[in-house]
């Protein structure tokens, strides 16, 4: 399994294999660019099929990180860890203690926090064994609300944009997934007078959504269907593929889930086909933002204004996708690559 010839290797400044003998943990921590500070990013518990999958994965997501905090103006790096196993089986104490161990001994080049099949009970844990976590009980506490805002303001953007006005008063939005981000979401959309078309596959949500914000409901496959001007997935990744595009009738994409095109080529399809694409990592980044004021001591109004940048963040990746003719998610890489570079620069000079 070649490091250095990976597709996915992007200059990564260190990948650590982990294996502790007693509990059986196999992890793999990325540490993909340091430049703006420590890299943060959660780790993933997965049932791989084997160690390349998932060397994959933590060399794709922690590079995701580094644009992801670069753009949201954060002094922070990226990086990502996974654990291979299964989330139902394989957790214990000790299997967290030996994980925080190895997080441990970079000395704070990697900071951890929750992701996907990993809680916040699990990091408690880990951090019996290091200080370098974030995302703690007790501290900073949920992100949810404030990836909820910054998705709210960056469909503003999207807005203005698409339909000249980033009033979304008497627009049609479906909204995908009624969670933790996506009812607040919802929410924050219906007072401004807009119309929701929601589904999820927990019907409470669902009813509570059409009782309070007045939406209409629809199946959860349906909702590519819905005669919409925005489509917001809140709740699955790779919803963005050949099959839905067929379907979706919205000219703007905005909303918090993570990794919303199926595959990179999608970027460059959706512009063709005249949609305009909220960057998810551009979109959604209130969450790293608010993990982000735990680590770096942000005071709320810090936190609250670095929230309120989305807006101009995405303001800037469409106006210059525009003038450029260039896909949105591209002009978002390539911003991120800017703003490494010049502080590279800075560093060295
Ligand atoms: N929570 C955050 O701060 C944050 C930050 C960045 C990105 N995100 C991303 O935003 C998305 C939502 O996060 P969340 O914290 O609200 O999660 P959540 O688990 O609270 O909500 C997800 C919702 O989607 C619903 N759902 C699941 N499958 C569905 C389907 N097929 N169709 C419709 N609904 C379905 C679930 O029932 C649930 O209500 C995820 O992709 C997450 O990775 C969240």
């Amino acid at each position: 399994m070649a490091l250095f010839e990976h597709k996915e290797f992007d200059n990564h400044e260190q990948v650590v294999f982990c294996h502790d003998k007693v509990t059986g943990l196999k992890a793999i921590i990325a540490v993909h660019d340091t430049t703006m500070g420590p890299a943060l990013g959660g780790t993933r518990m997965w049932s791989y099929a084997n160690s390349e999958e998932a060397l994959t994965d933590v060399l794709r997501l922690s590079r995701g990180m580094t644009y992801k905090s670069a753009l949201a103006g954060l002094p922070l790096g990226g990086g990502k860890a996974v654990i291979i196993g299964d989330a139902k089986k394989d957790k214990s104490e000790a299997f967290f203690k030996a994980y925080g161990r190895f997080v441990n001994a970079l000395g704070g080049k990697y900071i951890t926090a929750e992701d996907v099949n990993i809680r916040t009970s699990d990091i408690a844990i880990v951090a019996t064994e290091t200080a370098y976590v974030a995302g703690t009980e007790g501290k900073a506490g949920d992100p949810s609300p404030h990836t909820a805002e910054g998705t709210y303001l960056g469909l503003k953007a999207a807005a203005k944009h698409a339909f000249g006005s980033e009033d979304l008063s008497g627009l049609r939005i479906a909204v995908q997934g009624l969670g933790a981000v996506g009812y607040d979401f919802a929410e924050y959309c219906a007072k401004e007078g807009a119309k929701l078309v929601v589904c999820d596959v927990n019907q409470e949500a669902v009813d509570r959504a059409v009782a309070e914000l007045g939406a209409e409901a629809v199946s959860i496959d349906a909702i590519y269907d819905a005669d919409v001007d925005v489509y917001a997935p809140c709740a699955l990744g790779a919803t963005i593929n050949d099959e839905t595009l067929k379907r979706i009738k919205a000219k703007v994409i905005a909303g918090s889930a993570n990794n919303q095109l199926a595959t990179p080529a999608h970027d460059k399809i959706l512009k063709d086909m005249g949609i305009l694409y909220a960057p998810d990592y551009v979109i959604n980044a209130g969450g790293v933002i608010h993990v982000c004021s735990e680590a770096a001591n942000f005071s709320f109004e810090e936190t609250a204004a670095r929230v309120k940048a989305i807006y101009n963040t995405l303001d800037k990746i469409f106006t210059r996708a525009t003038a450029e003719n260039r896909p949105t998610g591209e002009i978002a890489d390539e911003m991120a690559r800017e703003i490494l570079a010049k502080k590279l620069a800075e560093k060295t000079a």
